[in-house]
C-alpha cells in the first residue's frame, strides 16, 4: 500500500482574487507535505499525520480553524473539532471551545485520554486546563479580516449565505499498512448563534474513519451535513462497492438535492483511492500520492507538482 494524505481548506470559500487563491493553495499543499512527511517518517503513524496537517491549517489565517477562524452572533470565536483512528474505531471531538490554538488537538486528547467521544464549552476548556493545554489572551485568535467581515454582516439581517462561511479544515490519511485517520477542524459558520455546534464535531458528519472502509472529512453547511450524515453515507456507499470518487460525487449530490444547501467532502478508500467533491464552486484540496503533490480549487483543477 503506497501512504496517501489528502486534505481540504474547506468548501464555499469565496476567492477574492488570484493572490487569495494562492494563499489559500500554498495552504492546503504546505498542509500535505507536512502531514506526508510524518506519515513517511520512521515513526509514522496515521494519526499524528491528520493531526499535523491540520494544526499547520488551524495556524494559517487564510482557513477558518483555530487563528483566523468565523465570529460568531457576539463577534467571538467558537471553535469545533474531530479525530477519529480506523484501525479501532477510536474517535475524540470538541465543541465550542474558546481561546486554544490546536482544537484538533484538544479533539485528540479526549479521544486518547477519556472514554467520552464529545466534550463541550466549560467542561471542555477545564479539561484542556487539567492536561495542560496552554490559553491564549481571550481574543488572540481574532483577525482583522474576520472582524471586518463580521462589522459587514452585522448590518445586515439576513444570516450569513453559506458561500462565504468556508474555509474548514480536514485531513485524511492512509499508511503503508492500511491504517486510516481522520481530522476536521472549524470555526463553523460567521454569525452563528452562541453555543451553536457543528458537523465538524458530529462523528459521523464531519469525521468517520474505519480501516475496513474509508475515511471522510466534510466541510460547508453544517446543519445540512449533519442532517443528512454526509460522512457516515459515503462510507456507506463505499460499503456498498462505490469506489472513492462516486460514493463522494453521488452522496454530496443526494445531499444537496435533498436538503437544497452545499458542501464539499474529501474520501480514502481503503485501497487508497481519493474521492474529491463539493456542490459550492470552490473547495481547496490537495494530495500527496506516489511522490506526485496535486491540488486545485475547482473541480476541474488537475494541478500536479512532482515532489
Ligand atoms: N465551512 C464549513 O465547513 C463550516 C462548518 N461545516 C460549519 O457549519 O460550522
Amino acid at each position: 500500500m503506497k501512504p496517501v494524505i489528502l486534505v481540504h481548506g474547506g468548501a464555499g470559500t469565496k476567492v477574492k482574487d488570484e493572490a487569495h487563491l494562492q494563499l489559500i493553495l500554498e495552504g492546503v499543499k504546505n498542509a500535505a507535505r507536512e502531514g506526508y512527511k510524518i506519515l513517511t517518517s520512521e515513526n509514522r503513524s496515521v494519526i499524528d499525520a491528520v493531526e499535523v496537517a491540520v494544526k499547520i491549517m488551524e495556524l494559517n489565517e487564510v482557513f477558518n480553524a483555530g487563528r483566523g477562524s468565523v465570529l460568531n452572533a457576539d463577534g467571538e470565536v467558537e471553535m469545533d473539532a474531530s479525530i477519529m483512528v480506523g484501525s479501532d474505531l477510536s474517535a475524540g471531538a470538541v465543541t465550542v471551545v474558546r481561546n486554544i490554538e490546536h482544537p484538533i488537538s484538544l479533539a485528540r486528547l479526549v479521544m486518547e485520554k477519556t472514554d467520552h467521544v464529545l466534550l463541550a464549552g466549560d467542561g471542555a476548556e477545564r479539561f484542556a486546563r487539567e492536561h495542560g493545554v496552554p490559553f491564549l489572551p481571550a481574543g488572540s485568535l481574532i483577525t482583522d479580516r474576520r472582524k471586518k467581515l463580521w462589522e459587514q454582516e452585522k448590518v445586515s439581517a439576513k444570516i450569513s449565505n453559506p458561500e462565504v462561511c468556508g474555509e474548514t479544515v480536514g485531513a485524511l490519511a492512509i499508511d503503508e499498512l492500511g491504517h486510516l485517520a481522520a481530522a476536521t477542524s472549524t470555526g463553523g459558520r460567521a454569525k452563528k448563534l452562541v453555543g451553536r455546534s457543528s458537523d465538524t464535531c458530529m462523528i459521523g458528519s464531519g469525521t468517520y474513519a474505519d480501516d475496513n472502509l474509508g475515511a471522510v472529512s466534510t466541510t460547508g453547511h453544517g446543519e445540512t451535513v449533519a442532517k443528512f450524515c454526509l460522512a457516515h453515507a459515503i462510507i456507506r456507499d463505499l460499503e456498498n462497492g462505490k469506489n472513492a470518487q462516486q460514493a463522494t460525487t453521488d452522496c454530496i449530490k443526494r445531499m444537496t438535492e435533498r436538503l437544497n444547501n452545499t458542501a464539499g467532502a474529501i474520501t480514502l478508500s481503503k485501497a487508497g483511492e481519493v474521492g474529491i467533491g463539493f456542490s459550492t464552486e470552490h473547495m481547496s484540496w490537495a494530495y500527496i500520492k506516489n511522490n506526485e503533490l496535486r491540488y486545485g480549487a475547482t473541480l476541474n483543477d488537475n494541478n500536479v507538482d512532482v515532489l
